[in-house]
């Protein structure tokens, strides 16, 4: 070991006593028990659905409320409580309500507090002191300590007790209190979450997801097609950025542009407003709980529509100066036939419906409009320039890859391209073959390298983003080509059809995702591979855990827009120090609803795998970066303290 390294840190450790501490708290953590990892995939948006899962940590809160109060309270007391830690802010004046004197409510707080105490108690006994303490809120956290380590037997300490109690409520900072000691155990409830992809599109609020997870306390991220898009745009990508538009104004939700991220729609409602009139394929799918009138139902309707066909022409020139990306048969504006509107895919010859071709020349149909050109470029200058999506954009570069290898899981949004075979899919990129693992790692470069670059908007780098979106190997999207210009002008559903990667059924041996695992350097009788993207049609059905349990997809659609295909809302995923278990939602409805009954979105549990003997932190990613300190400090102590 480097001896200069180690005088740097001999100035942190400057005793033989300060490196021995801290060998024996790293040593102690290494044998507690493996904090819950919570798993959530395919939000898209839905930002109440998820904050519900994220503060009942899927059912964890109301669990430990059992495990101590089952027989101990009522019913509606557990039920009370729940709801209290999930919605401290809402719940606390709904009960307060109920009391018609301070004496009543005083002692309710006494009692509240106490049952929150408990929890607490209970919530971390896993965790260190130190990390307990990260998790108490800063203003409350000497007088909870207090309150945690009091001893029950102790007659003078129960007075003591009590006497802090008092003077907190007649202070009148209970209500402080029960809310931060909510917030408190939710967080200690799930020490790490991993967002499986698909955040943004289709939904009302990605960006308050996006908040939530700048928020949370410990996070990561593997982007889905959808997130793969808007970092697209945001990187100089005039198609994705066209796509994301697109896609708002399909589910009607401009104003997640306009008004969330500050982009102003006004030059290209313009454009809209001149060459485009109502149009039955481009009209928005309208969420019941939104007001939107004709008049604007009919300008989202062009938007979607100028927008779209301006998507078109921006595929055009990709395809054509990336021949690898092997897309030509996508070329289609040069396929229609304008005389007699119809096209011809694939030896086929199809009748269009529902066409808006006013911009569109005939001779060169990729051929932009100079008011479209302007359009586009700003609407790109306004992108990279709302500080807010800068804020959101950074925070999925920094906590976001393409795949995670988490304790031994493989985390991956969409797929590990595959042939029939079974083997890895490979692509050529400037003239070499790339499959597996290494296709990935390339593919995450590119997207890093778009990052970095916002001003370039026709390189290798950026095309590339937009090939995760839409490519036949790309790890993201896993299907051979994306219909979307059939949908909207083709009636015939055979053409709407898109391929699926053989991945999707491979996956369902468990000697293919064993051999995964191990293209990825992970122990394939331990590990897991974890799948979004795809909605599992539990209607159908489908199960969500797959070869013998090696494979478990949660997409079970926390998107309102595919929950009558999949039948539930959501599932998701908690990994302790016990095992894995899956959980199945059921319809969130409303916030209200928990609080006023209490009663929880009913959850379906199912267990993944059981771990033969409890996970500790030193089989974890934690403890082996934990083992790493640890040597370092040896080696500390011995060339330091030990001549
Ligand atoms: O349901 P919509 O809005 O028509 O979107 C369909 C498109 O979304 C995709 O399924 C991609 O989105 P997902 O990642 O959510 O599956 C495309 O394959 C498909 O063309
Ligand atoms: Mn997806």
């Amino acid at each position: 070991m480097n001896t200069k390294y180690l005088d740097v840190l001999a100035q942190k450790y400057d005793c033989e006593e300060k490196v021995v501490t801290e060998i024996i708290n790293l040593e102690a953590i290494l044998n507690l028990p493996k904090g819950t990892e919570h798993f959530v995939s395919d939000l898209h948006g839905e930002y109440q659905a998820f904050q519900h899962v994220l503060r009942n940590g899927s059912g964890r809160v109301k669990e430990k409320i059992r495990d101590i109060f089952n027989g101990v309270i009522y019913e509606h007391e557990i039920n009370e409580l729940a709801a209290l830690v999930y919605y401290p802010e809402e719940k606390l004046p709904l009960i307060k309500n109920n009391f018609d004197n301070e004496q009543e409510l005083n002692q309710w707080y006494k009692v509240t507090i106490e049952r929150m105490i408990k929890l607490i108690s209970y919530a971390s006994s896993k965790y260190t002191r130190s990390k307990l303490r990260k998790a108490l809120p800063d203003q409350f956290d000497y007088i909870i300590e207090e309150l945690l380590y009091k001893t029950e037997e102790s007659a003078n300490k129960e007075q003591y007790y009590t006497k802090i109690v008092q003077q907190i409520i007649s202070l009148g900072q209970a209500d402080k209190l029960i809310t931060g000691l909510a917030y408190s155990t939710q967080r200690l409830v799930v020490d790490h979450l991993h967002v499986v992809g698909d955040i943004y599109d289709r939904g009302p609020e990605p960006d308050k997801i996006m908040e939530a997870l700048i928020n949370y306390h410990s996070v990561d991220i593997q982007w889905g097609n959808h997130d793969a898009l808007w970092i697209g745009a945001f990187a100089g990508s005039k198609v994705c950025l066209a796509n994301i538009i697109r896609i708002c104004a399909r589910y009607d939700n401009l104003d997640i542009i306009e008004d969330v991220y500050g982009i102003n729609l006004r030059p290209l409602l313009n454009l809209a407003e001149k060459y485009y009139e109502d149009n039955p394929a481009f009209r928005p799918k309208i969420h019941s709980d939104k007001h939107t009138t004709d008049h604007e139902k009919l300008q989202i309707t062009k938007i979607h529509q100028a927008i779209s066909m301006i998507q078109f022409k921006f595929e055009s020139p990709i395809i054509k100066r990336r021949p690898n990306f092997n897309m030509s048969e996508r070329l289609l504006l040069e396929k229609v036939d304008y005389d007699k509107n119809e096209i011809t895919i694939h030896g086929n010859t199809y009748p269009l419906e529902n066409t808006c071709f006013a911009t569109v020349n005939p001779e060169q149909p990729d051929q932009l409009l100079e008011e479209e050109k302007q359009v586009i470029d700003k609407l790109l200058f306004s992108i990279q320039h709302s500080e807010k999506l800068a804020r959101h954009m950074k925070f999925l570069m920094k906590k976001g890859s393409l795949y995670l290898k988490y304790n031994g899981n493989l985390l991956i949004h969409g797929c590990i391209p595959l042939d029939e075979n079974e083997n890895m899919e490979k692509m050529e990129i400037e003239g070499k073959n790339y499959g597996g693992r290494e296709l990935l790692d390339l593919f995450e470069h590119y997207l890093r390298h778009a990052f970095a670059h916002p001003e370039e908007t026709d390189d290798l780098a950026t095309d590339m983003v937009w090939y995760l979106w839409t490519g036949e190997y790309s790890s993201l999207f896993g299907k051979r080509a994306m219909t979307t210009f059939e949908r909207y002008f083709i009636e015939d559903k055979e053409t709407h059809k898109e391929k699926k990667n053989p991945y999707y059924h491979l996956r369902e041996n468990e000697e293919t995702c064993r051999k995964i695992l191990e293209e990825f350097d992970l122990n394939p009788d331990q590990g897991h591979i974890i799948n979004g993207h795809t909605p599992v049609k539990e209607i159908e059905g489908e199960n969500p855990i797959k070869a013998n349990g090696k494979m478990i997809v949660i997409d079970g659609g926390f998107s309102k827009a595919y929950q009558s295909k999949t039948g539930i809302a959501g599932y998701t995923l908690l990994y302790n120090s016990y095992g894995m278990q899956l959980v199945a939602h059921k319809h969130f409805n409303s916030r209200e609803e928990v609080l006023s009954n209490g009663t929880d979105v009913l959850s379906v549990k199912r267990l993944v795998d059981k771990e033969l003997e409890r996970k500790k932190v030193r089989e974890t990613n934690v403890g082996e970066e934990l083992l790493q300190e640890l040597s370092i400090l040896n080696s500390l102590k011995e060339y330091r303290y030990m001549k």
